[in-house]
C-alpha cells in the first residue's frame, strides 16, 4: 500500500518525480536507520537549541507541505552543539506525512514508519549569510528531525493546527506569530542519531547535517486529519489533490556511517 502510494506520488506530483538520486549522489536522504549498525560517537555533544518566539513570522502552503517561517536575519533562533562545530540559524519548520497513520515519516528506524515526521530547518550562520548559500554547501545546513506518533493531542501543536484551514491551498499564506518551536520537540533531545545527507525535495543538495531523535512527540489523530485537509493544488485548479504522501522515497546509505549520542 505505501508502495502503491510512493508510486502513485511519483507519476502524478512534479515534485515527487524529482531525479530519484541526484547523478553521482552518493549521500542523499531520506534512509532507513538500522539501529544495530549505527556507531556510538563519544564526541557528540548535548544539542543546544534556543528559539525565540517572537522571530516566528508565517505560515504558508508551499504546495509540497506546510512552512512555518522564522526571520532569519539575526541570530535570534539557533541550533548549536550535538555533531555541529558551527552555529546554525532557524529558517523553517515543515511536516511529512501520509494518508492514513501507517506511513508518512522520510526516515525509518529499522524498517518502522511513523505517521508523520517534523524537519527543523536550520543553516550555518557562522559560515554563511544566506540559506540560499548555504544550502548549496557540504556543511550548509542541519535539519532536526522527529518522529511523530498518534495518541494524545498535542496542546502546543494546536495553535498550529487551528491555522491550517486558512492556507488550505498551494501558495496561500497567513501570518502566524509568537510560536515556540521548543515545544514540539521531545524531552529528551540527548538521545539522537546523525549522519550527512540531503534535502529530500529539489535541489536535493547533498548539504544537510541531519539529526533524528530517538524520542518521538504524540499528536491526535483529529491533529493528524487537518494536515491531511491540505491540498498539493492550488484554488484555480480544477482537480484538487489532497496533502498527503509528500514524503521521498528512502535512498541508498552507500557505505556511510549513521553515529548515534547513546548505546
Ligand atoms: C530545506 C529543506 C527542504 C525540504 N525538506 O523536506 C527538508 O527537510 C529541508
Ligand atoms: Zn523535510
Amino acid at each position: 500500500k505505501m508502495k502503491e502510494a510512493a508510486e502513485y506520488n511519483m507519476k502524478m506530483h512534479p515534485m515527487w518525480q524529482g531525479p530519484l538520486a541526484v547523478p553521482g549522489g552518493d549521500r542523499q536522504s531520506p534512509i532507513d536507520i538500522v539501529v544495530r549498525k549505527s556507531v556510538l560517537d563519544t564526541q557528540l555533544k548535548p544539542l543546544v537549541t534556543d528559539y525565540d518566539p517572537k522571530t516566528c513570522q508565517q505560515i504558508w502552503n508551499n504546495g509540497y507541505s506546510f512552512l512555518v517561517e522564522y526571520d532569519d536575519t539575526s541570530d535570534k533562533s539557533t541550533l548549536k552543539g550535538g555533531p555541529l562545530q558551527d552555529k546554525f540559524r532557524l529558517c523553517q519548520f515543515h511536516f511529512h506525512w501520509g494518508e492514513n497513520n501507517a506511513w508518512g515519516s522520510e526516515h525509518t528506524l529499522d524498517r518502522r514508519l511513523f505517521p508523520a515526521e517534523l524537519h527543523l530547518v536550520h543553516w550555518n550562520s557562522d559560515k554563511y549569510s544566506l540559506f540560499e548559500e548555504a544550502v548549496m554547501e557540504e556543511n550548509g545546513l542541519a535539519v532536526l528531525g522527529v518522529f511523530l506518533k498518534v495518541g494524545k493531542r498535542h496542546e502546543g501543536l494546536q495553535k498550529l493546527v487551528d491555522a491550517l484551514p486558512a492556507i488550505r491551498h498551494k501558495d496561500s499564506v497567513v501570518e502566524f506569530t509568537r510560536f515556540d518551536p521548543a515545544c514540539l520537540l521531545p524531552t529528551n533531545t540527548d538521545d539522537y542519531w546523525t549522519y550527512h545527507g540531503s534535502l529530500t525535495t529539489p535541489p536535493l543538495t547533498e548539504s544537510v547535517s541531519w539529526i533524528i531523535m530517538k524520542q518521538h512527540i504524540e499528536v491526535s489523530h483529529d491533529q493528524l486529519a487537518v494536515f491531511r485537509s491540505l491540498l498539493f493544488t492550488s484554488a484555480e485548479e480544477e482537480v484538487q489533490k489532497s496533502m498527503v504522501n509528500n514524503f521521498r522515497v528512502q535512498q541508498p546509505l552507500r557505505g556511510r556511517t549513521v553515529r548515534s549520542s547513546f548505546s
